[in-house]
C-alpha cells in the first residue's frame, strides 16, 4: 500500500482552478519534494491532503484513510508542520511539547525531541523569544512528537541559517529512515535535490514532472550545448557549421541548441580556436534541477508530461 495516493484530484476557488486533474503517490520511507512556482497549486493540493480543504473530485488515500472522511482517525497518524505559530507566544518549547505530547496516545519524549531539533538550550525560553529558526525547528519538533507515518512539511528550512538546515536535514533524513512518509513543499530547488528521493513539479494545478532528482536532470540531459565567450560574438557561421540554432542566452553565455555528441563539441570548440576565441565554460552534460524546473515551468505548463 502506497502511503499517499491521489487519482485524478480537482480543487476549485469558485471559478478558479487550483488543482486540475493531480496523481501522485508517495511510499513509506521516502522523501517526496512538491515544487512548483507561486500559485501553482501545492498548498492546495497539500492542505486537501492534509484533510483541511475540501476537493471538488478525486479520491485522496492517506494510509488507506480518505483525509475528508476519516479524519479525526488520520490526525493521530499525520503530521503538520505549519509555518511558525501555532504556540502560545509566552511558553517554551519543553512547555509546547509536552502540551502536544499530551494530545497522543504513544509520543516521542520531548526532552529527546528537544535535543534532535537543537533546542535543548532553549527548551524555556519564551516562543516569542526564540529566533526565526528555532521558531521554525520547534514546528518541526510539534509536527513529529506524535509518531506520525506521514509528515507534511512547508518550506521547512526556509530562514533558517545553515547549521539549523543541518539540524532539520538530518531530521528528515532520520524520518525516512523510520519509514515515515515525508512531503514537503519547497521553492528551494538546492533542497529538494538535497533532501528528495522524489520530486514532484507541478503546474497550473498538474503534474508536469515526477522522478528522482537524477533521473529529472538525465532525462534531458544532453539536449544542447552550453558554453561561454565573449559577449556579442557573431555566431551564425558556427550555426551553420554545427547545423543548428545558437543563441546567446545571456550576455557571454551560449547556447547550441543541438544534442551534445562529441563531434558537435568538437566542432565547436575547433570554430573557437580557429578564432582565438577563449573558452569559460563548456556544459555539455546535465542541466540543473533549477533549469528543467524552469523550463518545465516556464512555457504555461506544457514543457512534457513525466
Ligand atoms: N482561498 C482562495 N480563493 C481563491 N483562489 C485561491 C484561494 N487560495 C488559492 N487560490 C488560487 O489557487 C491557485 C493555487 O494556489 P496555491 O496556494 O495552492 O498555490 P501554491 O503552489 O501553494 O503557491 P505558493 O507557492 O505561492 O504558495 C492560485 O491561482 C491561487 O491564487
Amino acid at each position: 500500500m502506497q502511503a499517499i495516493e491521489v487519482e485524478g484530484l480537482i480543487v476549485r476557488y469558485g471559478e478558479v482552478v487550483a488543482v486540475d486533474d493531480l496523481h501522485l503517490t508517495a511510499e513509506a520511507g521516502r522523501v517526496l519534494a512538491l515544487l512548483g512556482p507561486n500559485g501553482a497549486g501545492k498548498t492546495s493540493t497539500v492542505e486537501t491532503l492534509e484533510g483541511y480543504r475540501p476537493r471538488a473530485a478525486g479520491s485522496v488515500r492517506i494510509l488507506g484513510l480518505d483525509p475528508a472522511r476519516d479524519h479525526a482517525a488520520l490526525t493521530a497518524r499525520v503530521g503538520v508542520m505549519l509555518q511558525r505559530g501555532g504556540v502560545y507566544p509566552g511558553m517554551g518549547p519543553a512547555e509546547a511539547l509536552r502540551l502536544f505530547a499530551a494530545f497522543y496516545r504513544r509520543p516521542l519524549d520531548p526532552a529527546e525531541l528537544l535535543e534532535r531539533v537543537g533546542l535543548g538550550d532553549v527548551a524555556r525560553t519564551p516562543w516569542r523569544r526564540l529566533s526565526g529558526g528555532e521558531q521554525q525547528r520547534l514546528s518541526l519538533a510539534l509536527a513529529l512528537v506524535g509518531r506520525p507515518e506521514v509528515v507534511f512539511l512547508d518550506e521547512p528550512t526556509a530562514g533558517v541559517d545553515v547549521q539549523g538546515r543541518q539540524v532539520i536535514r538530518a531530521v528528515i533524513a532520520g524520518l525516512r529512515d523510520e519509514g515515515v512518509c515525508v512531503v514537503l513543499t519547497t521553492h528551494q530547488l538546492e533542497e529538494a535535490e538535497r533532501l528528495a528521493d522524489r520530486v514532484v513539479i507541478i503546474d497550473h494545478g498538474r503534474v508536469v514532472a515526477d522522478g528522482s532528482p537524477a533521473e529529472l536532470v538525465t532525462e534531458t540531459a544532453g539536449r544542447s550545448i552550453r558554453f561561454g565567450a565573449p559577449a556579442g560574438i557573431a555566431v551564425s557561421d558556427l550555426a551553420t557549421r554545427l547545423g543548428a540554432p545558437v543563441l546567446e542566452v545571456d550576455p557571454g553565455e551560449y547556447e547550441v541548441q543541438a544534442p551534445a555528441t562529441p563531434a558537435a563539441v568538437a566542432a565547436l570548440t575547433a570554430w573557437l580556436a580557429e578564432r582565438e576565441l577563449p573558452l569559460a565554460d563548456l556544459r555539455a552534460g546535465r542541466e540543473r534541477l533549477e533549469d528543467v524546473f524552469l523550463r518545465l515551468t516556464a512555457t504555461g505548463g506544457d514543457g512534457g508530461a513525466s
